[in-house]
């Protein structure tokens, strides 16, 4: 930040993500759901300082990709072991190319497809993304957000990883497009892959998701099967419980306030000012445990 004052944009996130699960990373807009994506794929702008350890199965034995190099993240990781399909993608794009061109060197890259197969090559990945094909000569300023958000996709797919990390990939989209994207996703999951979906849209995290973490200002209050989370018996912390009540489908209620600058935290519970249930217990930090992150959190469902 100016004058050199550290923000903490995600702190103490541990979660684990199993092949064929995916996990919803959902929460408002500035609580560092990006940022961790972009820490996974070491991708954080150069001034970041990063803890802990955020292990990947590389085929040969876990990799940090906390503390890799560079070179291993471009060689072994991004696109291979894990793909991205960026927030905004159409801004992700390389302007003055071509669909066709970002497909073809990206299987190039990642696949080593030789140069008279390409043409083959990057028509199927645009296919199994549903890219149309009379498309593919299109910059990406003339595409609509959804064609981009599938050109994304196609070259987010093209090397199979792994771990896919979709940020956002149902936002500005309209109703058909969303369903297709959700089904997409959660067949992707099916498959075997491992899927981090972030995500505001609750509506579509309870069609995709099998767990899901909660975050509010850096942190995760909450995290807890899909099932339990949308149905029976529902959130265990305020803030998880107020923006399912936010829904319209729900009751459409607001959470009051507005959620704290990240450089300007309290010292104990970032959401007790926005509250119904704050007590002066809430003046000291709660630790996840047990899923939930919360001095006046709910009961757990019995097991
Ligand atoms: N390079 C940076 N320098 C300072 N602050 C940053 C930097 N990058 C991110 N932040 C701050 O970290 C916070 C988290 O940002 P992030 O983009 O992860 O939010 P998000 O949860 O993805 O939100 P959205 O839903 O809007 O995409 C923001 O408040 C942002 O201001
Ligand atoms: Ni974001």
């Amino acid at each position: 930040m100016p004058g050199g004052r550290p923000v903490a944009a995600v702190t103490d996130v541990s979660f684990d993500l199993r092949p064929g699960e995916c996990l919803a990373l959902v929460g408002e807009s500035g609580c560092g759901k990006s940022v961790l994506a972009s820490a996974l794929l070491g991708l954080l702008p150069g001034n970041a300082r990063t803890r802990g350890a955020a292990l990947i199965d590389t085929g040969e034995g876990p990799l940090d990709l906390l503390t890799a190099d560079e070179a291993t993240l471009a060689r072994t990781v991004r696109g291979r072991r894990a793909g991205l399909i960026p927030q905004s993608p159409a801004a992700h794009l390389t302007p003055v190319r071509t669909v066709r061109s970002h497909l073809a060197e990206t299987v190039r890259a990642l696949r080593g497809t030789p140069r008279r197969e390409l043409r083959a090559a990057a028509e199927a990945a645009a296919a199994r993304a549903a890219f149309p094909a009379d498309h593919l000569d299109r910059h990406p300023h003339q595409l609509s957000g959804g064609l981009a958000q599938r050109a994304a996709t196609a070259l987010a797919l093209v090397a199979d990883a792994p771990l896919l990390i979709a940020d956002e990939p149902t936002t500005g989209l309209d109703r058909d497009l969303v369903d297709r994207t959700v089904g997409e996703l959660r067949r992707h999951a099916d498959e075997g892959h491992g899927l981090l979906v972030i995500t505001h849209d609750l509506a579509a995290a309870e069609r995709v998701a099998d767990r899901v973490a909660v975050m509010y200002a850096g942190r995760v209050v909450e995290l807890a099967a899909a099932d339990a989370f949308f149905g029976h018996p529902g959130p265990r912390h305020p803030y998880a419980a107020g923006l399912l009540d936010a829904l319209p489908e729900r009751s459409f209620t607001p959470i009051p306030g507005l959620p704290p600058e990240l450089d300007a935290l309290p010292d104990g519970c970032a959401f007790a000012p926005r509250c119904d249930r704050a007590t002066e217990r809430c003046a000291s930090l709660p630790a996840l445990a047990d899923g939930v992150a919360c001095h006046h959190a709910r009961e757990a469902a019995d097991a």
